[in-house]
């Protein structure tokens, strides 16, 4: 993906698109703020919903081909992608709707899924720490110890 390393500025914008049906939209809303919340208190970035299209990190959920060069691939595999930060398509963020997306339990948790990918959204890469939310694979962590050290300090190395 496009990597740019790092925003130029501490109030990111972000607005939500296209939703999924697995959950209520006010759900999805507030795993979505949740998630931005983890890195938000972790940094010395705030993040502003915004319910245009012009924001910085646009959230959607969407299937196969969608306008990128990177169509997702039914279900499983990959499960959501994000660009990195920069205008127009930098930070955008995809959740790969051929998934099912739950708040717990069965499913792919949407808050820890996105936690990750806003992580990719504001220039982190991966980590080969297994305790990371940056580590490349998915796993249902509590959301207690979601943030390691490590993504505490590379957050905080880049803004
Ligand atoms: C913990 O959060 C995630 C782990 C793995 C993924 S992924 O399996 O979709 C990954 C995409 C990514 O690392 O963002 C894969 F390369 F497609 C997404 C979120
Ligand atoms: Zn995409
Ligand atoms: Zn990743």
């Amino acid at each position: 993906h496009i990597q740019g390393t790092r925003w130029n500025k501490n109030v990111i914008t972000y607005s939500i698109g296209r939703y999924t049906r697995d959950l209520p939209r006010n759900t999805v809303d507030s795993l979505v703020e949740s998630a931005f919340s983890v890195w938000a208190r972790a940094s010395s970035l705030t993040f502003v919903r915004s319910h245009t299209r012009n924001a910085d990190i646009m959230v959607e959920f969407v299937t196969k081909e969608h306008g990128d060069f990177y169509p997702f691939d039914g279900p499983r595999g990959t499960l959501a992608h994000a660009f990195g930060p920069g205008l127009g398509v930098g930070g955008d963020t995809h959740f790969d709707d051929d998934e099912y997306w739950t708040a717990g339990g069965t499913g792919f948790n949407l808050f820890v899924v996105a936690a990750h990918e806003f992580g990719h959204a504001l220039g982190l890469k991966h980590s080969r720490n297994r305790e990371s939310l940056m580590y490349p694979t998915y796993k249902s962590s509590s959301s207690a110890n979601l943030l390691s050290i490590e993504d505490v300090a590379n957050i905080n190395a880049l803004y």
